[in-house]
């Protein structure tokens, strides 16, 4: 067995609650967001868990999420490393419309495919298959080795730059991709193995209420 990496998806953005694709731009947490970045550090400390280096994007309200989570866990001070390789994808044109209006104008299943496909684009945007150009090498080159070393790591990032992270870490294929939503502020704790794979997955709190 090697170490343990936490991946946790910000709390409910000022966006998420008005319903706007948000992408790069930089709303704060509203209450309730962190409310659910406080109740996933209840979880963390219930589970005993403890961390040698945390990693965020570099957008608001995951470095906010972060900040809670530490401080409610006794680890205010966290040597952390802040990279946009992390950020959300780049919803591009999309990035402040209303998801229902433009579910009027593109119809639900192009806003569908532009929300969770794999590799479509929004106009102007990235597909996952893109975050994950640029997620997959940074978790390879500076988050995977220091869990190989037997560290323990939290990343506080985003919906869709922790799908791209899930579907490697899970093997979901392209196909499965298009129905993972992670809840916010709701953990999921893997034990890898020596060999990277997954020896353990656990998910500290309800994910059916994502969408
Ligand atoms: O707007 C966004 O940036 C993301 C995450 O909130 O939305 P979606 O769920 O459409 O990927």
């Amino acid at each position: 067995m090697s170490g343990t990496l936490v991946l946790v998806r910000h709390g409910q953005s000022e966006w998420n609650l008005k319903n706007l694709f948000t992408g790069w731009r930089d709303p704060a947490l509203t209450e309730k967001g962190i409310a659910e970045a406080r109740t996933g550090a209840a979880a963390l400390k219930d589970h005993g868990l403890t961390f040698d280096i945390a990693f965020t994007s570099v957008l608001t309200r995951a470095q906010h999420t972060l900040d809670l989570i530490l401080e409610d866990i006794g680890q205010t001070g966290l040597e952390t490393i802040r990279d946009e390789a992390l950020n959300e994808r780049d919803y591009g044109d999309l990035s402040g419309l209303n998801k229902d209006d433009a579910r009027e104008k593109w119809g639900e299943e192009q806003v569908h495919i532009w929300r969770r496909s794999y590799d479509v684009p929004p106009p102007g945007g990235e597909s996952l298959k893109d975050t994950g150009a640029r997620v997959w090498p940074y978790y390879m080159t500076e988050i995977l080795p220091r869990v190989l070393s037997g560290k323990t790591v939290l990343v506080a990032a985003h919906g869709n730059s922790l799908r791209a992270l899930v579907m490697v870490l899970d093997r979901m294929g392209r196909d499965e991709i298009t129905s993972l939503n992670l809840a916010t502020g709701v953990p999921m704790v893997y034990r890898l193995n020596a060999d990277s794979t997954v020896a353990e997955k656990t998910v500290l709190g309800d994910m059916s209420a994502a969408h």
